[in-house]
C-alpha cells in the first residue's frame, strides 16, 4: 500500500469510492465539530425545518424552507472555503486583497441568511395568517 494511504497522510489521488466517502466525511466532521458557525447554522435549520413540519406549512413551502437553509449552509461552506484559503496562503500577515476575500465570503453568508429570513417570513407568515 501506498505510504501516503498508510500513515493518512494522503496527497495522491482517491483510489476507490470508499475512500473518496470517508474523506468527504472528514470535511463534514471537520465543519461541525470546528466550525462554530456552521454548527449554528445546523441547529437553525434543525429548528426551522421542525417547525415548518409541526405547523404543517404544505410539501411546496417546506421544500421552500429546505432551499433557504440550503443557501445559508452553503455560503457558510464558502466562507469557511475562503477563510481556510487565505490562511493556509499568507497565514496571519495583513493582506488587503485577502480582506477582500474574507469580506466578501462574510457578505455572502449575509445576503444569503438576509433571503432566507424573508422566505422564512412569507412561509410561516401566510401560515399564521391561514389558521387565525
Ligand atoms: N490576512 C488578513 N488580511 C486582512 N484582513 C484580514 C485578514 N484575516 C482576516 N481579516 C479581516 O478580519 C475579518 C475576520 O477574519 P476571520 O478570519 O476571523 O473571519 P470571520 O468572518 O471572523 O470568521 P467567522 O466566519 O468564523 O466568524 C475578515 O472579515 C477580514 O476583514
Amino acid at each position: 500500500m501506498n505510504m501516503d494511504l498508510k500513515n493518512k497522510r494522503q496527497t495522491s489521488k482517491n483510489k476507490n469510492f470508499g475512500q473518496a466517502f470517508g474523506h468527504a466525511w472528514d470535511g463534514l466532521t471537520t465543519l461541525c465539530c470546528n466550525e462554530r458557525n456552521f454548527r449554528f447554522h445546523l441547529v437553525t435549520t434543525a429548528v426551522v425545518l421542525t417547525a415548518g413540519l409541526t405547523m404543517r406549512v404544505g410539501y411546496f413551502k417546506f421544500l421552500w424552507l429546505v432551499l433557504a437553509c440550503y443557501l445559508v449552509l452553503q455560503a457558510e461552506v464558502i466562507n469557511t472555503l475562503a477563510e481556510y484559503l487565505v490562511d493556509l496562503t499568507i497565514g496571519s500577515q495583513y493582506n488587503d486583497l485577502a480582506k477582500k476575500i474574507k469580506d466578501i465570503a462574510a457578505g455572502w453568508v449575509l445576503f444569503s441568511t438576509m433571503l432566507a429570513i424573508v422566505i422564512g417570513l412569507i412561509v410561516f407568515g401566510t401560515t399564521i395568517i391561514k389558521l387565525i
